[in-house]
C-alpha cells in the first residue's frame, strides 16, 4: 500500500463525472480519506447545525438523559459510556472521552423485519429538530451524489445497487470532546482508533483540530479543519463493495488542545437488509457476501450492553 503524508483535497464543482471518478479513486484507493470542497450544502446551515450542537450539549444532563440512547440507536450517549469493545485496531479499555447525539431515519414506526427502524427521539429544545432534519436532507443528497462518483471510481459496471440508497440508512451524529489532560495516559481517546462501519462518513468539524488518520506505515497525520471542506471517508461496507479498491482507513480523535471540540458526522450508509458483496467489474471477489444489519447488530449490540449499564450509574447518581 502507498504511503502518505497528508489529506488530499477533492472539488467537487465543475468537472466531468470522469475527471472526478478518477480524482476520487487517487484519493480513496491510497489514503481513505478527503477533503471535498464545493460540496454543495450551504455554509449558513453547517453553521446552524453547530449552533444546535452546542445548546444541545449545553443542556442540563437530566434534559439530555430523558432522551439517552434506545435499543434503536438513537438519543444521547453519555460521556465515558462509550467504549469500542470490538477495537482490535488499539488496545482500549477507557471509553471514548465524548459524548453525543444520534439521529437515524425518521421512520412512523419500528418495523421488526427492519433492524434499527423507529421514530427519532426528540430533546426538548426549540429549532433543534428543524436543523437536524434539513440537514440530514442535504447531506443524503450529498451522499448519494458521491456514491455514484465512488461506483465509477471503482469501476463497478451496474449501479442498481444505488436502490439500496433510495431508503439509506443514516446516523447523523452530534459529538462534543472535553478537552483532554495534556499529560493524559496514551490510551485515553476522545474517539478510539476505528474503521467506520458503512459506505461514506461526510464530517464537518470545528477549528479545534484532534482528528487523525492512520497511514499504512503506522503513522497518524493530521486532518485539521479546512474552511469551506468537509472530510470524507470511506467505510468498511464500501470498501467490501468495491472488492478492498477503496480503502476504509483507521482513524482516531485526541483532544489535546484545551478547548471543547465539536464535530458532526453524516454516515450515509445502505438499507439494512441490502446484501454487502464486491459488485461486478471489480474483479475476482475478496469478500464473502454479508447482509449490512447482520454486520450492524454484531458491531452495536456489544456496545449497547456496556452502555446500558453505565447509564444505568448515571441514572441512579
Ligand atoms: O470527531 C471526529 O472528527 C471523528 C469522529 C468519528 O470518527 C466517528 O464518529 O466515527
Ligand atoms: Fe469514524
Amino acid at each position: 500500500m502507498t504511503e502518505f503524508t497528508e489529506i488530499p483535497v477533492l472539488s467537487l464543482g465543475a468537472r466531468s463525472d470522469a475527471e472526478l471518478a478518477s480524482a476520487f479513486r487517487e484519493a480513496y484507493g491510497t489514503t481513505g480519506f478527503g477533503y471535498i470542497s464545493e460540496h454543495g450544502v450551504p455554509q449558513t446551515l453547517i453553521d446552524a447545525m453547530f449552533d444546535a450542537a452546542r445548546q444541545f450539549h449545553a443542556m442540563p444532563m437530566d434534559k439530555k438523559m430523558a432522551v439517552a440512547v434506545n435499543k434503536t440507536h438513537r438519543g444521547y450517549i453519555p460521556i465515558n459510556t462509550s467504549t469500542d469493545v470490538n477495537s482490535t485496531l488499539a488496545d482500549v479499555t477507557k471509553p471514548n472521552q465524548s459524548a453525543s447525539f444520534m439521529m437515524m431515519r425518521e421512520d412512523a414506526t419500528e418495523d421488526p423485519a427492519v433492524y434499527l427502524s423507529g421514530p427519532n427521539q426528540w430533546p426538548d429544545l426549540d429549532g433543534f429538530r428543524p436543523v437536524l432534519e434539513a440537514y440530514a436532507q442535504a447531506m443524503t443528497r450529498l451522499g448519494r451524489r458521491l456514491m455514484r462518483i465512488a461506483l465509477l471510481a471503482a469501476e463497478v459496471r451496474d449501479h442498481s445497487i444505488m436502490d439500496a440508497f433510495d431508503t439509506p440508512t443514516i446516523w447523523l451524529r452530534l459529538l462534543h470532546y472535553p478537552p483532554q489532560p495534556e499529560r493524559s495516559p496514551d490510551d485515553l481517546y476522545g474517539s478510539a482508533p476505528h474503521t467506520d462501519f458503512g459506505c461514506l462518513t461526510l464530517l464537518a468539524q470545528d477549528q479545534v483540530g484532534g482528528l487523525q488518520v492512520r497511514t499504512p506505515a503506522g503513522h497518524w497525520v493530521d486532518a485539521p479543519y479546512k474552511a469551506g471542506t468537509l472530510v470524507v471517508n470511506v467505510g468498511d461496507m464500501l470498501h467490501r463493495m468495491s472488492n478492498g479498491r477503496l480503502l476504509s482507513t483507521p482513524h482516531r480523535v485526541i483532544n489535546r488542545s484545551g478547548r471543547e471540540r465539536h464535530s458532526i458526522p453524516f454516515f450515509f450508509d445502505p438499507h439494512v437488509n441490502t446484501q454487502i458483496a464486491p459488485l461486478p467489474g471489480t474483479g475476482e471477489a475478496q469478500f464473502a457476501p454479508i447482509r449490512f444489519a447482520d454486520f450492524l447488530r454484531a458491531e452495536l449490540e456489544a456496545a449497547y450492553e456496556v452502555h446500558q449499564q453505565e447509564r444505568d450509574e448515571v441514572n441512579s447518581t
